[in-house]
């Protein structure tokens, strides 16, 4: 399902930090939402997943508008995973996954064999699922941004935005994370995706799309976007283009 922003606005304090966001998602892609601190992007996931009512503008996945459906129906549909979601529920690792299938679930009624089914399924597919009987508050901090990456597959969104997914994990399990995100978008699902290591982004993404001050600057393929001459007017700093010598991906070296 393509995702499309447009001329989103949302201000706190009177300053504007999503200052008419235009931007889209194609439809079982990884995009990159990139741009230094303060950009917006935590706030333009924030707005898409419902969490965040913005002031103006419109947000549709399929042609479908986001910002008009009702709560329960948007969350069958998209699922985030916040950056620093920490929680002070006495919860389990389990207890939390459940807790994705709400919306799924008829208003009076528990979770089903098929709810366990999927629950199980996401905490395999999230590397948690040994963790599952631990109370959440007792993970570290890459185990407990797994757990919540578990919670929202089992919430079998067909739009996943994760805000910095790979912030706290080691090399070993961002690159299972990668994978991960592969398979979901060979089975259609969109994922977005907010992240500081241009690397990353140019070495998975799909479709990049640059934010500075609320606002997109760049939006495209990663060897359109991902360039020092896009680049340093937004990070202000230098960078040099190098070629992946086995993948032939850009790596980027900021100086
Ligand atoms: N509730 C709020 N009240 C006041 N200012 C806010 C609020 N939420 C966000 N902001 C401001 O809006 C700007 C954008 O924040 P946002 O978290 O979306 O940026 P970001 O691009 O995700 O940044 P980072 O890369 O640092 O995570 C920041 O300057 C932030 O301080």
């Amino acid at each position: 399902m393509s995702l499309r922003l447009d001329g989103l606005r949302w201000s706190a304090g009177g300053r504007p930090v999503l200052d008419g966001l235009t931007a889209a998602a194609p439809g079982g892609l990884l995009t990159g939402v990139l741009g230094p601190n303060g950009a917006g992007k935590s706030t333009l996931l924030r707005v898409v997943a419902g969490a965040l009512v913005p002031d103006g503008g419109r947000a549709s996945l399929d042609g479908v508008d986001l910002l008009a459906e009702p709560r329960r129906e948007r969350a069958r549909r998209v699922a985030l995973v916040e950056q620093e979601a920490t929680s002070t529920l006495p919860l389990t690792v389990r207890d939390a996954v459940e807790l994705g299938r709400t919306p799924h679930l008829p208003r009076w009624g528990g979770l089903t064999a098929t709810d366990h089914a999927a629950v199980d399924v996401a905490l395999d597919a999230a590397g948690v699922a040994a963790l599952a009987e631990r109370p959440l508050a007792t993970l570290s901090g890459g185990e407990r941004q797994r757990a919540h990456l578990a919670r929202a597959l089992a919430q079998e969104p067909r739009l996943l935005l994760l805000d910095e997914p790979t912030n706290h994990l080691d090399v070993r399990a961002r690159q299972e994370l990668l994978r991960l995100l592969g398979r979901l978008t060979a089975a259609d699902v969109t994922v977005v995706a907010a992240l500081h290591d241009l690397n990353l982004a140019a070495a998975a993404c799909d479709h990049v799309v640059l934010v500075d001050a609320g606002r997109v600057v760049a939006e495209g393929p990663v060897a359109d976007v991902l360039v020092p001459a896009v680049l340093e007017p937004v990070y202000h700093v230098r960078f040099d283009l190098l070629t992946h010598p086995r993948t032939g991906r850009p790596v980027l070296m900021a100086s």
